[in-house]
C-alpha cells in the first residue's frame, strides 16, 4: 500500500541524512518540511527555542507528551547526557514505529525510551513502571484539548517538584486557550510565553508556553 506522509519523511531521511548523527536526521526533516511536504514536528525554528530551554535546565529526568516521528524527542536526546532519563509517549501505532525508526537510525535509542500507549495511563505508572521520583523537565506536544488534563494528572501524581520546567507547543496554532489560562492563572506555575513561528512558516505565530512549578 501507498507509504504514508511519516514514511516518506523516515524514507528521506534514511536516504538524505548519515547514519547515528542526530543534526543530520533534524536537518533532513526540517528540509523536507520547507521544501516538499509540511508535518507536525516542532521544526527548526521553535526547536531552537526547545533547545536552549533544555540546555539550561539540564534535566537528568525527561518527559515527552507526543512523539509523532521522533523529531523533538530526537532534538531533545541529543542535548542529554548519557545517565538521563528521558521517556517519550504515543498512543498512535504507526507514527510510533515511524518514530522508533528515526530514532535509531540517529543513533539515540539508548538514551530514548519509548512508550507506544495512552499518557492517561502512563502517568499514573511512572512512579511504579518506570522508577520516576519526579521529573526535571516535561514537553507537552499531543492533542490540544488534553493538554490541561495531563498537566493535572503530573500534578495529582506527584510527579512535578519546586522548579520543574514544563514546556508546551502550539499555544497559538492551533492552540492551546484552555491550558495557556491555566497555567497563567492556578497560582502554581510561574509561567512565560516565548513568540515563534509555526512549523515551516514564514508567516504564521506559534509560540511555547514555559511553566515553571512553584512547589
Ligand atoms: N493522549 C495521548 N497520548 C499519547 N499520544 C497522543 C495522545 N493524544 C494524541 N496523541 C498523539 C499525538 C498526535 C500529534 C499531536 N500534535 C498535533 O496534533 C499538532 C497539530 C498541529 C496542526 C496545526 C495546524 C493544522 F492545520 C494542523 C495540525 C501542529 C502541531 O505542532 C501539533 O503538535
Ligand atoms: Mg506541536
Amino acid at each position: 500500500s501507498a507509504m504514508s506522509k511519516e514514511q516518506r519523511v523516515l524514507q528521506y531521511v534514511q536516504q538524505n541524512a548519515s547514519r547515528g548523527d542526530p543534526d543530520s536526521v533534524l536537518a533532513a526533516v526540517d528540509k523536507f518540511g520547507w521544501e516538499t511536504e509540511w508535518a507536525m514536528n516542532l521544526g527548526d525554528v521553535k526547536g531552537a527555542i526547545l533547545d536552549r530551554f533544555v540546555k539550561e535546565t539540564a534535566p537528568q529526568t525527561m518527559l515527552e507528551l507526543g512523539t509523532y516521528m521522533g523529531y523533538s524527542a530526537i532534538r531533545i536526546a541529543r542535548l542529554l547526557p548519557e545517565t538521563a532519563k528521558f521517556m517519550t509517549v504515543e498512543f498512535d501505532q504507526e507514527n510510533a514505529a515511524v518514530a522508533r525508526e528515526m530514532i535509531e537510525f540517529a543513533g539515540l535509542q539508548n538514551r530514548i525510551i519509548q512508550i507506544t500507549s495512552d499518557t492517561a495511563d502512563v502517568i499514573p505508572q511512572l512512579k511504579t513502571k518506570y522508577d520516576v521520583e519526579t521529573l526535571d523537565m516535561v514537553f507537552i506536544d499531543h492533542w490540544k484539548d488534553v493538554y490541561v488534563r495531563d498537566i493535572k494528572l503530573l500534578e495529582t501524581n506527584k510527579l512535578l517538584r519546586k522548579g520543574t520546567v514544563v514546556v508546551a507547543d502550539n499555544i497559538i496554532k492551533p492552540g492551546a486557550p484552555e491550558y495557556a489560562e491555566y497555567v497563567r492563572t492556578c497560582g502554581k506555575y510561574d509561567s512565560t510565553f516565548h513568540e515563534s513561528r509555526f512549523e515551516y512558516s514564514n508567516d504564521d505565530i506559534d509560540g511555547l508556553e514555559k511553566s515553571v512549578f512553584r512547589g
